[in-house]
């Protein structure tokens, strides 16, 4: 299958900020694909890059194919983009921008336009300078959606849309991927996301923590309590295909999130001296969210646990 989306090793440095290191992933057609990602994680930045608006320091990317960087409008003619702050023309009036709009696109751009104006209930003599900020999100998704593109990028869509219209939107990306289009959408909405995504990249610092179907996320993470007889006791160290994502020592109690866990790790952890118990619970999408966002990834730390190491922690993991 070819990939809608790839991204190589993408960097992108901004004058005293790294605002991508090197991020790798690809996206098949017909899913729902959410980057999720704190403020500043480099989410826009990506979104930038993939439609050419931005040109990366260095890596790849092509979209549908194509290299944004150096074919950026023909990238644009194919997908539908609506940004965090959509610039529409706000002399027009609604009619006139989807007119003015769908001499860029093919037959069949304004009647679908339109129609999608009227079920949003947005009336078409309005200036968009009067329009309130939910309907000019209304605005910016029809004119993404009138030409059926095969890929949409969607930068916070929901932002400024009431509850009911948000859900409806969200489910009806459900329906695009069913029909094998491809929907990205960045958001920090976990709980939305987690309805309508099936694949789910977490961003942290420019570097992407996780890229993992929805299902296999939240199967493969857990998070682990371990009780000690002494919060100084040395505990053996958890190894690949393990990776520990944040660890933190609470009193006598050592609480991780840890990736791929195996029921051998389990024993090994539980017989180990001086280690008194060993819980694991399942955890929500926004739980391995703030896992995987905790703490700062440019302090020196251990390969294996590059997330969020306590320094008492640190000290005591042995390996074994
Ligand atoms: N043109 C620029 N010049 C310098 N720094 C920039 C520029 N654009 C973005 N940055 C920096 O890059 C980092 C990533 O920004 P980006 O807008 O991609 O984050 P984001 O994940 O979209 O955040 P938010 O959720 O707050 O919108 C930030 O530290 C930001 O200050």
């Amino acid at each position: 299958m070819t990939s809608v989306i790839t991204a190589q090793s993408l960097t992108m440095r901004f004058r005293g900020c790294d605002a991508l290191r090197g991020v790798d992933f690809a996206i098949e057609p017909g899913s729902v694909f959410a980057l999720l990602g704190e403020n500043g994680a480099g989410k826009t930045t990506m979104i930038r890059i993939m439609t050419g608006f931005q040109k990366p320091t260095s890596g790849e990317c092509t979209v549908c194919g194509i290299d944004p960087t150096r074919h950026p409008l023909e990238v644009r003619r194919r997908v539908g983009y609506v940004s965090d702050a959509p610039a529409l023309y706000d002399w027009m009036s609604v009619g006139e921008i989807g007119w003015f709009t769908a001499s860029f696109f093919p037959d069949g751009f304004l009647p679908a336009y339109r129609e999608s104006i009227r079920r949003y209930e947005i009336p078409e003599d309005r200036k968009i300078r009067h329009l309130s900020k939910g309907q000019r999100a209304k605005v910016a998704l029809s004119l993404a959606l009138a030409h059926d593109p095969e890929l949409l990028i969607l930068d916070e869509p929901t932002s400024g849309l009431d509850p009911m219209v948000r859900r409806d939107f969200l489910e009806s990306m459900i329906d695009r991927a069913a029909s094998g289009r491809t929907v990205f959408l960045s958001s920090h909405q976990i709980s939305e996301v987690e309805r309508v995504a099936d694949t789910i990249a977490i961003l942290h610092e420019g570097k992407l923590r996780v890229v993992a179907p929805l299902i296999e996320l939240k199967q493969s993470m857990t998070e682990l309590t371990v009780s000690l007889d002494d919060p100084l006791v040395a505990i053996p160290s958890i190894d690949e295909p393990a990776e520990v994502m944040c660890d933190e020592l609470l009193g006598r109690q050592r609480r991780m999130v840890v990736r791929n866990f195996t029921p051998e790790m389990h024993a090994r952890l539980a017989s180990a001296t001086g280690v008194v118990s060993v819980h694991e619970r399942p955890l929500s999408l926004e739980e391995i969210f703030i896992a995987c966002t905790k703490g700062s990834l440019s302090r020196p730390q251990g390969d294996s646990d590059p997330a969020a190491v306590t320094p008492q922690a640190a000290a005591m993991e042995v390996t074994i």
